[in-house]
């Protein structure tokens, strides 16, 4: 197993959840990957399987650590269920495809992971809402049959952040965001490109045990403060206002971690110490 300088959160749930910790990184892929691979640990050792959804984006190539040597032989690769955060409805061989780039990146290194791993279903890119509620059912497969159980947890759901602070496909303004029971839902007008997408929504991703953002690069200064930092008035504002989707993830009884590379980190240089020094060790 990793030898960990800093081990991840016990997996025990909690009352009132914890600040979130947030980590300063020279380079995002070796710490991200033994963070992963103990929160994977942790649950499998726990009940016996780790679920975990990943986003898109610039986040699958960060993953890469995972296939390191020391590393990859470490991880009970045969007990991941691999699901998408958010999805583009585009064909799954297709350059804005999600899942083509995790698959490239981390799936298709590892034996019969591919199996494990939950893709849309290919034949309804052209149906947005079916191709959400089929998505549900995929999770509802591997989560639980019972329609009593009222949302998934994830053990680990891994984020992006765009610039906008849109973090999955939830945006700013967009009425998803006040999605209160659904699972997974449909939107035809993201700003960003492809314009018709599927996301986990609000509640899913604050039922997780773990969730973490991954941002690296100067592009997300503007959200970054007005989510960790909230310095200004307008930045307080902005969050208030529900204008930044990634400042409403807030895991109710689980952990969440921001991992920021140097560039991403300067955004916060003059409201040190909030950001914690480099913990995760492979
Ligand atoms: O469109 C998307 O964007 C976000 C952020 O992407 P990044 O390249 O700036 O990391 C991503 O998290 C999401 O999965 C994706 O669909």
């Amino acid at each position: 197993m990793t030898d960990s300088k800093e081990t991840a959160p016990a997996f025990v749930p909690h009352d009132s959840p914890p600040a979130p910790k947030i980590y300063r990184e020279t380079d995002l892929i070796e710490p991200l990957a033994a963070y992963v691979a103990k929160v994977a640990q942790d649950a499998i050792s726990h009940h016996g399987r780790f679920t975990v959804a990943i986003s898109g984006g610039s986040l699958p190539s960060q993953l890469r650590g995972l296939l390191a040597p020391g590393i990859r032989d470490t991880i009970d690769w045969s007990r991941w269920h691999v699901f998408l955060a958010d999805e583009r409805l585009v064909p799954l061989d297709h350059e804005d495809s999600n899942y083509r780039l995790l698959r490239e990146q981390l799936i298709s290194h590892i034996p019969d992971l591919d199996s494990r791993t939950y893709p849309i279903e290919a034949s309804l890119v052209d149906n947005p809402e079916e191709a959400a509620d089929a998505y549900i059912e995929t999770m509802r497969r591997v989560f639980a049959a019972k329609e009593s159980v009222k949302f998934p947890v994830f053990d680990l759901i891994l984020l992006g952040m765009g610039p906008d602070g849109h973090t999955c496909s939830l945006f700013p303004g967009h009425k998803l965001l006040q999605r209160r029971s659904t699972w997974v839902a449909s939107l035809t007008d993201s700003p960003k490109p492809p314009p018709q997408r599927i996301t986990l929504t609000l509640p899913v991703i604050n039922h997780a045990h773990h969730v973490a953002f991954v941002c690296a690069g100067g592009s997300k200064r503007d959200a970054l403060r007005a989510i960790l930092g909230q310095k200004t008035p307008e930045e307080q504002e902005a969050v208030k206002d529900n204008l930044l989707p990634a400042a409403r993830v807030q895991p109710a009884h689980g952990y969440l971690v921001w991992f920021l590379d140097e560039a991403a980190a300067a955004a916060l240089d003059d409201l040190e110490p909030i950001v914690t020094p480099t913990q995760y060790k492979l």
